[in-house]
């Protein structure tokens, strides 16, 4: 089983804007609620592609109650417990030519609440993939991926993390599957600018030395690139098309890389379904269909299997 945990899990309140001008009333020309946090949209995409996933994590209040249920409407199994105060942020995205967003706090996480998420993760089994994604609230302490990832170390799960900074850097030792940083995310990591490919592998292989397998580095219009576990280097530029709303292509693009991995075993098809992926929902209002990743395939949906 595929699980993912977002400990921030949002509602996303997705404007689209003809300007944005600060200080000013600004209108919006369309406008739509989507169900948000990194985890949830790999969940969501996985469940594009076709496999089963459940999304884990806290939910609070009102706000909660309805990302889960559309959660569940675009076919994502969920678990999520709930907190007993406040309410699940909503985060508001605001697209008028360039991207501004606005993230919510989100509610206090008791430690009650996080021994019942560490009594589900203990459920998992061998075999199972494991997907962190996401800030965490600045109520919890910094190591919490790190404490997740210490507790089932012991048993053959694939970890995947996507977070930032402190977060990543301490859950190297533990060997994660795949780790996705896009380029800036890396160079905060080691207080350098990365804009040049062959900084950007060298610093993907610094990970690699604190211990991780596979670094996928994303790098927005300019594609990404793929250092395996075995030392290749793959790189591509993303296909082209006009970006409606970029929200998400991170991790679209993992649920694309892991989509492909897990029905191909191939790190080449899963960079490249990941990539797919990633541009698909770059280039829709939403989080991509299908369909909208693999008319950006290039080659037939068979030979992923999806
Ligand atoms: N402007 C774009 N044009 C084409 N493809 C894009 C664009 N932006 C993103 N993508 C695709 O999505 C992938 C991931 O994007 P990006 O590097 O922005 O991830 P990210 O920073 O983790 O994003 P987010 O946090 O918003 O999910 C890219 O490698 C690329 O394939
Ligand atoms: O505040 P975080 O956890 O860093 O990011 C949250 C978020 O911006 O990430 C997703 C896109 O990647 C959105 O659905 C959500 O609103």
């Amino acid at each position: 089983m595929i699980y993912t945990v977002t400990f921030n899990p949002s509602l996303d309140y997705v404007v689209q804007a003809d300007q944005l001008i600060p200080g000013e009333i600004n209108r919006t020309t369309s406008e739509h609620i989507y169900p948000g946090g990194k985890g949830n949209n790999v969940s969501v995409i996985l469940s594009n592609l076709g496999l089963k996933s459940k999304a884990l994590g806290f939910k609070a209040g009102f706000t909660g109650d309805v990302l889960e249920k559309m959660l569940e409407e675009f076919g994502c199994e969920t678990d999520f417990i709930p907190l007993k105060e406040g309410n699940s942020r909503i985060n508001v995205k605001i697209n008028a030519g360039t991207e501004t967003e606005i993230n919510g706090q989100g509610p206090v996480i008791t430690e009650e609440a996080i021994q019942a998420l560490y009594e589900k993760l203990d459920k998992l089994e061998e075999g199972d993939v494991l997907i962190l994604a996401g800030s965490i609230p600045n109520t919890l302490p910094e190591d919490i991926y790190e404490r997740i990832l210490e507790r089932l170390s012991g048993k053959e799960i694939r970890f995947v993390v996507d977070a930032t900074k402190d977060l990543l850097l301490k859950v190297m030792k533990y060997h994660p599957f795949l780790i996705k940083p896009n380029n800036h995310e890396l160079g905060e990591m080691f207080n350098v600018e990365l804009e040049r490919k062959e900084d950007i592998i060298i610093y993907a292989k610094k990970l690699q030395a604190l211990g991780a397998q596979h670094v996928l580095v994303s790098m927005a219009g300019d594609g990404a690139i793929l250092v395996t576990k075995d030392g290749k280097v793959y790189e591509t530029m993303p296909p082209k098309g006009k970006v409606v709303n970029s929200v998400g292509a991170g991790d679209s693009m993992v649920a694309g890389f892991i989509t492909g991995y897990l029905n191909t075993k191939d790190m080449e098809k899963a960079f490249r379904l990941g990539v797919a992926a990633g541009s698909a929902s770059a280039f829709c209002s939403w989080l991509a269909t299908r369909d909208e990743i693999v008319a950006l395939l290039g080659e037939p949906a068979e030979v992923y299997h999806i």
